[in-house]
């Protein structure tokens, strides 16, 4: 496999970059009150990480305050040290990379292009492309799966397909921090398993720190190193997948009675039931019944 330009050798490895949010405060203007309220992530240079969390617990807005993307009311990130409000935005964008929820799609952008969009932060205004830029772009390409759409406008793509090719556009950057939030959206599972592939290579290969929000618990205990869970804005429970995953932790933070297992060295979740309900109409006679169990295979 060829050598990736900043893949780092045995000799002069070293555990990834330090990503840190110190006493977080981060909230939108419309609301009164902040949704993540004096919290603090260590995020394990190297490694990925996985916030997870129930729908608006505030996994997206933690890691849009950590991307910089939303102002942050107090606290400070640091990166290697840095505190990226005193960084440049193309000295951050050197560094730091986000995949967001929501992206658009420029009119009349061929892959290609976007693609190659990913590489601003590494060229000046004039300057044409390098064959370093090449080299990044063939590269994230490839590793996305998708050169094969390089030419193809990305307005006649279909969702997931739209999705990995952001995916190849942030990889594009370069950046030794990398935040993706719900990387695997619209994606059937081979290329789901696709991208965690990715991730995997990012951190075993490119000690490339890693954050991703992901809603399938299963995935994120399967492929994190470390998990972050959120309940209403406060982190809960932190640490290895293996420590925190627990059926407590089903129940208290997912709101699901869960049986909990080990498998190939990390949690496998059962789920059985919500906790909150659990009834449903009987459509033939209109009494509740108990819920059966949802899909024994994912959480
Ligand atoms: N632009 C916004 N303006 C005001 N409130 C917002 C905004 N975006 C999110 N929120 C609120 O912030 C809280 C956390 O939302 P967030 O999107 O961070 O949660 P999440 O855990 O990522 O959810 P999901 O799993 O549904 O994507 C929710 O109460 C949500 O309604």
């Amino acid at each position: 496999m060829r050598e990736h330009p900043t893949a780092r050798t045995a000799t002069d490895r070293t555990r990834g970059t330090s990503f840190d949010g110190n006493e977080l405060v981060i909230g939108y203007p419309s609301t009164d009150e902040p949704v993540i309220d004096d919290e603090s992530v260590a995020v394990p240079p190297g490694e990925v990480t996985a916030l997870v969390g129930p729908n608006g617990s505030g996994k997206s807005t933690l890691l849009k305050g950590l991307a910089t993307q939303l102002d942050i009311d107090a606290g400070t990130v640091l990166l290697d040290g840095q505190d990226v409000a005193e960084m440049g935005t193309k000295q951050l964008a050197q560094n730091l990379g986000l995949l967001s929820q929501e992206n658009i799609v420029p009119n009349g952008f061929t892959v290609e292009d976007l693609v190659y969009h990913g590489r601003y932060p590494h060229r000046g205004f004039f300057e044409s492309v390098t064959d370093e830029d090449e080299t990044a772009v063939e590269d994230a390409l490839s590793l996305a799966g998708v050169t094969h759409l390089r030419d193809r406008d990305l307005g006649s793509l279909s969702g997931g397909q739209k999705q990995l090719v952001w995916i190849a556009m942030v990889l594009a950057q370069e950046t030794n921090v990398l935040l993706l939030d719900e990387p695997t959206t619209f994606l059937d599972l081979q290329h789901q398993l696709r991208v965690m592939e990715v991730v995997e290579t990012l951190r075993s290969e490119r000690d490339i720190t890693v954050v991703l929000v992901l809603h399938d618990i299963s995935q994120a205990a399967r492929h994190a190193d470390h998990m972050v869970a959120l309940r209403d804005g406060s982190i809960f429970a932190r640490g290895p997948p293996g420590e925190i995953v627990t059926e407590d932790l089903l129940a208290e933070v997912f709101q699901i009675e869960a049986t909990v297992s080990c498998a190939n060295g990390s949690p496998q979740i059962t789920p059985l039931r919500p906790i909150d309900g659990g009834m449903a109409t009987d459509p033939d006679d209109g009494t509740e019944r108990e819920e059966p169990p949802a899909d024994a295979s994912t959480a």
